[in-house]
């Protein structure tokens, strides 16, 4: 079974990467949406994969470092694409707890990525 928990955060960005003139080298700010997915069996007491309050516990702290600030200043966010924030996020979250299968990052309402690991 998949357990899932949303949260949401604001942050600013740029891509250095982009040529000049593309609109994404200049710092802007997003909303993203994050649901992360948690799978496996229940536990044969408490009847779940996990509880989400220790689900919260551990995503909080993440996304409070990350929350409100220039993601192009935190340490392997140099390039903050969705899809490098989405490693980053997976690299902090499957560390403590393993059972992370799936990280779904909006960076708007029409764009983001679907991670499941390397
Ligand atoms: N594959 C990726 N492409 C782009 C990324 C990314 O992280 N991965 N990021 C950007 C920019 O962050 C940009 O702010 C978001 O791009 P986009 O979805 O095109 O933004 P719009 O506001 O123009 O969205 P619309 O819904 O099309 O108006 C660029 N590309
Ligand atoms: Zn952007």
């Amino acid at each position: 079974m998949k357990i899932f928990k949303k949260f949401t955060f604001d942050s600013a960005h740029f891509l250095p990467n982009v040529p000049d003139g593309h609109k994404c080298k200049n710092v802007h700010g997003h909303t993203y949406h994050l649901t992360v997915f948690f799978e496996g069996d229940l536990d044969d007491h408490f009847k779940w994969v996990i509880d989400f309050g220790e689900v919260k516990k551990v995503i909080k702290p993440i996304i409070d470092s990350i929350d409100h600030k220039l993601l192009n200043e935190i340490e392997g966010l140099e390039n903050p694409t969705c899809e490098i924030l989405a490693i980053w996020l997976w690299d902090r979250i499957k560390t403590q707890i393993p059972a992370l299968a799936t990280i779904k990052l909006y960076e708007n309402p029409s764009s983001g990525v679907i991670y499941e690991g390397s």
